[in-house]
């Protein structure tokens, strides 16, 4: 795949995080500069960069921005930005890198530059991960022209391309049609504000279908396949993932249709058994009662929020990664796919 038209996800130049700031779009694209921890953790948190893949990799980068520039400085910087949030494992995959590179270096005068240095190979590794799973996905959505997807797991989400979105770029590019349905994904419509924003300016073609329309949507027989990303997958494929893809996947499955998750080596959490285990974000009753600062629920009424929920793995026809394929996934296929 060449490269979409969306400009970098992030990028690190002389000392600072630049971010696009993904809650401004469709309607404005502006960057946000990162220039100490403290901004790093407030961006990931307030979704300025979000995406499991993504959040690594700004974390990564956070972790390069510590003051004092020195071993305490450094482990104090991972330890915070671990706080930002908890359920999407590649923030933990990648300040443990850093923390391994930390503990590895004798020299504290050599700490900023090998650690700058782990963040790009993270950053770098991440393209290449997406890259992969995209030429591994194309295979599985070959003969799909339409294909179904939740919240955004595209370029916005990763370094660049997306996991999700990766095998869609990847068709689309060799000149193979298909079009893209994106649930907005209430409440903060990442479907709507930034998937159908970077199929657009990619020239793939997207409708958007609010979260309750996608059961008739599968009724009409019309969606070849769903594709979604994941934020954690424990050790036998149980899958987490933005809010509203479990029904989805019981939906897929009612209608006999695929249900792909697509995600890199670093979003599987192996020391976790299954799906149970893995932590929920709950996030502020605000997202929910008061959307675009309109509240549309009464101070009386009590508001949920948890930013994820678990697909269990005997709803998911196929995980792909940047490795391969795997299909009907369990535990012993998990473990001989990412050995
Ligand atoms: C490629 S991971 C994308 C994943 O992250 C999203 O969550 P959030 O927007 O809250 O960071 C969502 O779960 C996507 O599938």
């Amino acid at each position: 795949m060449n490269d979409t038209t969306v400009p970098e996800t992030l990028a690190y130049t002389n000392g600072r995080l630049v971010l696009i700031d993904q809650t401004r779009l469709p309607g404005e694209l502006v960057t946000l500069v990162c220039e100490d921890v403290e901004q790093t953790h407030d961006a990931i948190r307030r979704l300025v960069v979000r995406g499991a893949p993504a959040i690594g990799i700004a974390a990564a980068y956070g972790v390069c921005l510590a003051k004092p520039a020195n071993r305490a400085g450094y482990l104090s910087a991972i330890e915070r930005l671990a706080t930002s949030r908890p359920t999407a494992v590649n923030l933990f995959w990648a300040l443990d890198r850093m923390k391994a590179v930390v503990e590895s270096t004798s020299s504290d005068d050599d700490l900023a530059g090998v650690l700058q240095a782990e963040a790009i190979a993270i950053h770098d590794q991440d393209r290449m991960m997406c890259r992969d799973i995209g030429r591994h996905g194309a295979t599985l959505l070959r003969d799909c022209h339409a294909v179904l997807t939740h919240c955004n797991a595209g370029g916005l989400a990763t370094s660049m391309w997306g996991t999700a979105l990766a095998p869609i770029y990847h068709l689309h590019q060799s000149g193979h049609a298909i079009e893209v349905f994106a649930d907005e994904t209430r409440p903060l419509l990442q479907g709507a504000r930034l998937t159908a924003w970077e199929l657009s300016q990619a020239g793939v073609p997207v409708t958007v279908l609010t979260d309750s329309m996608a059961g008739s949507l599968l009724r009409t027989g019309k969606i070849d396949a769903v594709i979604v990303g994941a934020d954690r997958i424990a050790a036998n494929g149980d899958a987490a993932n933005k809010i509203g893809t479990y029904p989805l996947a019981v939906l897929a499955k009612y209608h006999d249709v695929p249900f792909y998750v697509a995600a890199p080596s670093s979003t599987f959490d192996l020391s976790l058994a299954n799906g149970d285990l893995i932590p929920i974000e709950q996030r502020a009753r605000i997202e929910v009662s008061s959307p675009h600062g309109v509240c549309v629920v009464p101070d009386a009424a009590n508001v949920i929020n948890p930013a994820f929920d678990v697909t269990p793995a005997d709803l998911i026809t196929a995980i792909v990664t940047e490795l391969g394929v795997v299909e009907s996934p369990d535990t012993e296929k998990l473990a001989r796919h990412l050995a």
